[in-house]
C-alpha cells in the first residue's frame, strides 16, 4: 500500500519550495546588496517547483514537457542553488560549463524517452548529475571554512541528498524501478520524501547563512571606521574600560597614545579631499605595521586616533610612538603629513578612561604647541 501518491507528494513539495522561494525573495530585498546570492536561491527553487509540477503532469501533458523538459528544470535548479551560494560567497559561478553537462545530459534523457525509451537509463543518467553537482556543492562550502551551525546544516543536508541519489542509483542496479517517478515503488518515495525535506533544511540553511552574514556586517559596521578599518570610538570606550579594569586587577600598565595627523586641513586643500582620504588610509596601515596583535588603534574623529598598547611600561610607549612617528615622516615626493603623539598611561589606582583621555590630549596638545612632528609624555 502506497502511504504517499507521488503525484500529490510532489505538488505539495512544489508549493513548499515556492513559498521558501519567496522567503529568500523577501530576504533579498530587505537585506542589503552587499549580501549576495538570495536572489539565485530564490530562483533556483522556482525552477525545480516548475519541473516539479511538470513531472506530476505526466499523463496529461506532451511525453518530452513530462520528461526530458522536468528533467532539465530538475538539474539546471539544483545547479542553482549552487550557483547561489557561489554567489553568496563572492565567487563568480561558472554556469556555460555545467549548463554544457546539464543539456548534455537532457539530451541523453531525451534519447532514452524518444529514441530507446528506458526510464531506469534516464534516472542512471540525471541521478549522477545531481549527486556530482551536490557534492560539488557541499564540497565548495566545506572550502569556505565550517564554524557556524547554519554552514554545517547546509553542508550536512546537502551531502544527505547527495547521498541518497547515490542510493537511488545503485537500486536501479537491482530493484524495479517502474516506468515513471510517480510508479510509487519505495525508492522512489524515498527520494521525493527525502527531497522535500532537503529543500525545506537548505532554504532555512540559506536563510541562516545569510543572517549570520547580515551580523557580521552590522558588527563590522559598529566596530570598525569604514574609511580606515581602525576602532571606532565606541569599540575603544568599551575596550579601554575593559583594559583599564584589567591593569588594575594585575597591576601590569596600560598605555594610552594620542595621534593627530600635522596640518592635515592642508592636504585637503591643496590635493583634495580624496587623496586626504587616501593619506588617512596609508597612515593607519603605517600605524598599524608598528603594533603588535593585541595594540587597539581606533580613530577618535576625522584625522585623530588613540592607541592603548596593553601591558607597556612608558619607556616602550614612547619607543613604539618615535617609531609611528620616524614611520610617518613623507618622503621624497610623498603626499601625506607628520604626526604628533601625547603618550601617559594608567595610573595604578582610581584611574578612569576620561582621565587617561585628558592626560594623553594634553601631552598631545604640548606636542602639537613645541613644533609638532613629536612625541610628548605626560
Ligand atoms: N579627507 C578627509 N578629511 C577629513 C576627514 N575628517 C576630517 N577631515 C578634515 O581634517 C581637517 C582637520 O583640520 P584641523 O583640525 O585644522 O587640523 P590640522 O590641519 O591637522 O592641523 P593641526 O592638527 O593643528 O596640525 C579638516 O579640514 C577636516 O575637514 C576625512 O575623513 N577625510
Amino acid at each position: 500500500m502506497n502511504v504517499i501518491d507521488p503525484r500529490t507528494a510532489i505538488v505539495l513539495i512544489s508549493a513548499m519550495s515556492a513559498l521558501m522561494a519567496l522567503v529568500l525573495w523577501a530576504l533579498k530585498r530587505s537585506y542589503p546588496p552587499s549580501i549576495q546570492g538570495l536572489g539565485q536561491w530564490a530562483q533556483a527553487l522556482l525552477i525545480i517547483v516548475v519541473g516539479g509540477i511538470l513531472a506530476a503532469s505526466r499523463g496529461q501533458l506532451p511525453e518530452i514537457l513530462t520528461t526530458a523538459v522536468p528533467n532539465f528544470l530538475l538539474c539546471w535548479g539544483v545547479y542553482g542553488l549552487y550557483a547561489g551560494t557561489q554567489r553568496f560567497y563572492g565567487v563568480r559561478p561558472a554556469t556555460w560549463r555545467w549548463l554544457a553537462v546539464t543539456v548534455a545530459v537532457t539530451l541523453g534523457t531525451l534519447w532514452f524517452a524518444l529514441g530507446d525509451p528506458s526510464y531506469t537509463a534516464r534516472l542512471r543518467l540525471v541521478t549522477a548529475l545531481l549527486a556530482v553537482m551536490f557534492a560539488v556543492h557541499a564540497w565548495f562550502i566545506v572550502r569556505q571554512g565550517m564554524g557556524s551551525f547554519s554552514r554545517w546544516l547546509t553542508v550536512g543536508v546537502i551531502v544527505y541528498i547527495a547521498v541518497i541519489q547515490l542510493v537511488r542509483l545503485a537500486t536501479t542496479f537491482f530493484l524495479p524501478m517502474g516506468d515513471t517517478i510517480l510508479s510509487g515503488t519505495p525508492q522512489h518515495v524515498l527520494f521525493i520524501a527525502s527531497f522535500s525535506v532537503s529543500v525545506l533544511l537548505f532554504s532555512v540553511g540559506a536563510v541562516l547563512m545569510a543572517g549570520d552574514r547580515l551580523r557580521a556586517e552590522l558588527e563590522l559596521l559598529a566596530t570598525r571606521d569604514s574609511l580606515t578599518n581602525t576602532l571606532t570610538r565606541r569599540y575603544m570606550d568599551e575596550a579601554c574600560a575593559i583594559e583599564l579594569e584589567r591593569s588594575h586587577r594585575t597591576g601590569q600598565p596600560l598605555a594610552m597614545l594620542m595621534l593627530d595627523l600635522d596640518h592635515f586641513k592642508t592636504i585637503n586643500d591643496t590635493h583634495g579631499h580624496q587623496a586626504g582620504d587616501r593619506v588617512l588610509v596609508e597612515f593607519a596601515a603605517k600605524v598599524q605595521r608598528c603594533l603588535r596583535s593585541k595594540d587597539l588603534l581606533g580613530r577618535f574623529g576625522g584625522e585623530e586616533f588613540a592607541l592603548l598598547l596593553p601591558n607597556t611600561p612608558l619607556d616602550a610607549a614612547l619607543q613604539v610612538a618615535e617609531r609611528i612617528r620616524a614611520a610617518c615622516v613623507p618622503q621624497g615626493n610623498e603626499v601625506g603629513c607628520t604626526v604628533s603623539i601625547g603618550v601617559t598611561l594608567s595610573l595604578p589606582q582610581n584611574d578612569s578612561m576620561d582621565k587617561l583621555l585628558a592626560r594623553a590630549d594634553a601631552a598631545l596638545y604640548e606636542a602639537k604647541n613645541t613644533g609638532r612632528n613629536r612625541v610628548v609624555a605626560g
